[in-house]
């Protein structure tokens, strides 16, 4: 599992670490592990040529020690002063005594970028604010022949959010300290990340709030059946879904639900027909959750159309696991948080940011924010929303992030823009009610749920990528299932 720690924790572990080591030990671990991957990186390091962009903090000072290192091993290092006269005065001394060049002056220092084999940004770190300064945007705009290599966190970054206010400078490859920073998990932080390799330097980390799972934490989190199991052991999964208007949802969300490890699928709603005739393994219910047989978790709202607020009403009355997609989420930001006030079972709310913005309206009142703004505020926007319906949110988008109403939060790494496809919601509360149904706890379901969707796209388009449609995914997931599980 990969974990994520925000500055302040960060900075509090470092404080603790630094009273008990001589001082500067703990930059020289960072300067030397970040050195080490540039090497690895530039494959020789004799008479390569490295820019070191320094800004005025420890990140600059890592960076130059780094740059002395490679400089030792025959490098032609220059380093460029973004804040000259701040620069790390021993990283500097450093560079120097190495043979390293300096300069401070823009034009000398673009013209070094542009022709470098490797770039250090050592322009800011965990104590940035704010995009880059103006003395710094035309590196990012700079043409490059080299790979770019962040120290900590891409300069601009922020990094407990992955907000990205201003501009930022895109790495090829991150090296950070001690823990991820979530801005580097998150979008659109995460995608001026590149590769990020950890450091370790020593630190003692509290547990962390934020997470994202790998493949060997999903098939420790994968219902399997024992030899004891039957299908209703295994868990029933209810589908309120499809509509006359909409039956292709009902489809789409029985064939993830199918995928996803409960023993049997209970459909209910106004496609029955097409769904026994495209999968005769479901059982169909006509009506609403009410009317049909047990169950252990429903999923309502994928197509619901006109019957969609009966629906999950209906649901919502259980006293099992509840997701909530699409019409559904549009029928609950309607009524807002009260509507699951006396529920007694968890509640996993599956919003796109468009749907987001209307359940934090229904929230908070007032008009709904844009889109666009809660899709580069996820974080925030995930937390928001489960601390406001007191329900866990899978906040859909370029990096779907799992906020548990209690303040534990997961970041899915899987995915790909392929899957921004109609339907792929669908099969997704399909799959993560699945889970919920065979028993693991919210978080777990909709992140698992997340994971395998995601790979399953990465399959279903294939390499170099291809369009896919919301079936090829569904149908991919037994082939991620065992990838997972193989891993
Ligand atoms: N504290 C420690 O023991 C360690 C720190 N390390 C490094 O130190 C970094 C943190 O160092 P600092 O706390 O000095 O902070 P930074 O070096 O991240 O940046 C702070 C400095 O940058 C300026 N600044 C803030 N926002 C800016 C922006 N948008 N553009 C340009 N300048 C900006 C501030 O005025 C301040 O002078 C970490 O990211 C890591 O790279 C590592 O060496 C590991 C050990
Ligand atoms: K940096």
């Amino acid at each position: 599992m990969r974990h994520a720690h925000p500055v302040e924790t960060v900075r509090a572990a470092e404080a603790e670490l630094m009273a008990r080591l001589p001082e500067g030990a703990l930059m020289q671990r960072a300067a030397a592990g970040l050195a080490a991957t540039c090497a690895r990186l530039l494959g020789r390091v004799y008479g390569s040529r490295v820019t070191v962009l320094v800004g005025s903090g420890d990140n600059g000072g890592d960076a130059l020690y780094a740059g002395a290192a490679l400089a030792r091993r025959g490098a032609r290092v220059t380093a460029v002063l973004l804040a000259p006269g701040k620069a790390h005065a021993g990283g500097l001394a450093a560079l120097r005594a190495a043979r390293g060049r300096v300069t401070a002056e823009q034009e000398v220092g673009l013209a070094d970028f542009s022709c470098a084999d490797l770039v250090l940004d050592g322009i800011v770190g965990i104590g940035g604010r704010g995009g880059l300064r103006p003395g710094a945007v035309p590196y990012a705009e700079a043409r490059r022949r080299g790979v770019v290599v962040a120290v900590d966190l891409p300069s601009g970054v922020d990094a407990d959010t992955g907000e990205v206010p201003g501009v930022a400078l895109r790495a090829d490859v991150t090296v950070c300290f001690g823990t991820y920073k979530p801005g580097l998990l998150i979008d659109p932080g995460a995608s001026y990340a590149g590769a990020v390799q950890l450091v370790d330097i020593g630190l003692t980390l509290p547990q962390p709030e934020l997470t994202a799972l790998q493949h060997a934490d999903v098939a420790a989190l994968l219902p399997l059946p024992g030899a004891e199991s039957d299908k209703y052991r295994r868990g029933v999964v209810g589908v309120a879904a499809g509509s006359a208007t909409y039956p292709g949802a009902a489809l789409l969300a029985v064939a993830g639900a199918l995928r996803g490890g409960a023993g049997a699928v209970r459909y209910v709603g106004a496609a029955a027909e097409e769904v026994v005739r495209r999968f005769p393994e479901t059982l169909v219910t006509e009506g609403g959750p009410a009317g049909a047989g047990r169950v252990q978790a429903w999923v309502v709202g994928p197509g619901g159309g006109e019957g969609a607020r009966q629906a999950l009403a209906e649901a919502l009355a259980s006293d099992v696991p509840v997701l909530v997609d699409a019409d559904g989420l549009t029928e609950l930001g309607r009524i807002g948080p009260s509507a699951l006030a006396g529920r007694t079972a968890p509640t996993l709310l599956t919003p796109h940011t468009g749907e987001a913005a209307r359940l934090l309206a229904g929230a908070d009142g007032g008009a709904p924010a844009a889109a666009d703004d809660l899709a580069a505020r996820r974080l925030a926007t995930a937390r928001r929303l489960a601390a406001a319906y007191r329900a866990t949110v899978l906040l859909k988008g370029s990096t779907t992030v799992i906020a548990d109403p209690g303040g534990a939060v997961r970041v899915n790494p899987t995915g790909t823009s392929w899957l921004a496809t109609a339907g792929s919601g669908d099969v997704l509360a399909g799959l993560a009610g699945s889970l919920l149904a065979a028993g693991l706890p919210p978080l777990d379901a909709a992140s698992v749920a997340a994971y395998l969707h995601g790979l399953a796209g990465r399959e279903a388009a294939g390499a170099p990528g291809a369009p896919v449609t919301a079936l090829a995914v569904a149908e991919a997931l037994p082939a991620v299932w065992r990838a997972v599980r193989q891993a």
